[in-house]
């Protein structure tokens, strides 16, 4: 297929992907651009970029993630990043409760140095390892609505579950939003509040 071909896309959307360090946010980000989990990742050095074309509705949306180092020794270099991003995820890691003490945090740092109209999506990962859960998804299901959050998706990397539909709910926020101008004004959202691994529901 020729470059150009390839390349080509209706919608460029770009999200960031923040959270504590090992949380899998990268293993995350390669579960969506190629469906593959690989045990071992060295922790991300500043920030990753990776990109795929989901087709919503017939339209070729171009999601371009960026992929940030969870370790504070990098935080100066991903704040520069939060600011063209019109979609973030925050990550942590449902058999480590710290993590989740963490979300506040990045959904702070969301607000200080990202846009105001920025769609925020929380990500509970690791959904396989249940007998080790530290965090009960309603508990996420609150954090997200007392902070204006889109959704709450339990996620697994490894078994490749509720990544895409994360991703594919983004995306179709941020189309939602750019066909409904007044509403990425007023910066409100109708709210659909997301998924466990379970597919169970919770409303805000
Ligand atoms: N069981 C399980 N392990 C996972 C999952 N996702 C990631 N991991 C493991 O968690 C560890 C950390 O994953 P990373 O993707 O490197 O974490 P990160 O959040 O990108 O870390 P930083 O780059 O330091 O910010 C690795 O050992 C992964 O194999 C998952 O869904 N299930």
């Amino acid at each position: 297929m020729p470059p150009e071909v390839e390349d080509s896309f209706d919608f460029l959307f770009k999200i960031i992907l923040v959270g504590d360090s090992n949380v899998g946010k990268t293993c995350v980000v390669q579960s969506f651009k190629s469906g593959i989990f690989m045990e071992k990742q060295q922790n991300t050095i500043g920030v990753d970029f990776t990109v795929r074309t989901l087709d919503i509705d017939g339209k070729k949306v171009k999601m371009q993630v960026w992929d940030t180092a969870g370790q504070e020794r990098f935080r100066t270099i991903t704040q520069s990043y939060y600011r063209s991003a019109h979609g973030a995820m925050v990550a942590y890691d449902i058999t480590r409760r710290p993590t989740f003490e963490s979300v506040s945090h990045w959904i702070r740092e969301v607000e200080h140095y990202g846009a105001a109209s920025v769609v925020l999506i929380l990500i509970g990962n690791k959904s396989d390892l249940q007998a080790q859960r530290q965090v009960l998804f309603e508990d996420a299901c609150t954090l997200a609505e007392n902070n204006g959050a889109l959704a709450v998706l339990e996620t697994s990397a490894k078994e490749a579950q509720n990544v895409e539909a994360a991703f594919t709910l983004m995306a179709r926020e941020l189309l939602f939003l750019r066909d409904s101008p007044q509403l990425m004004l007023s910066n409100s959202s109708h709210s659909i509040l997301g998924t466990g691994a379970s597919d169970k529901k919770c409303g805000c």
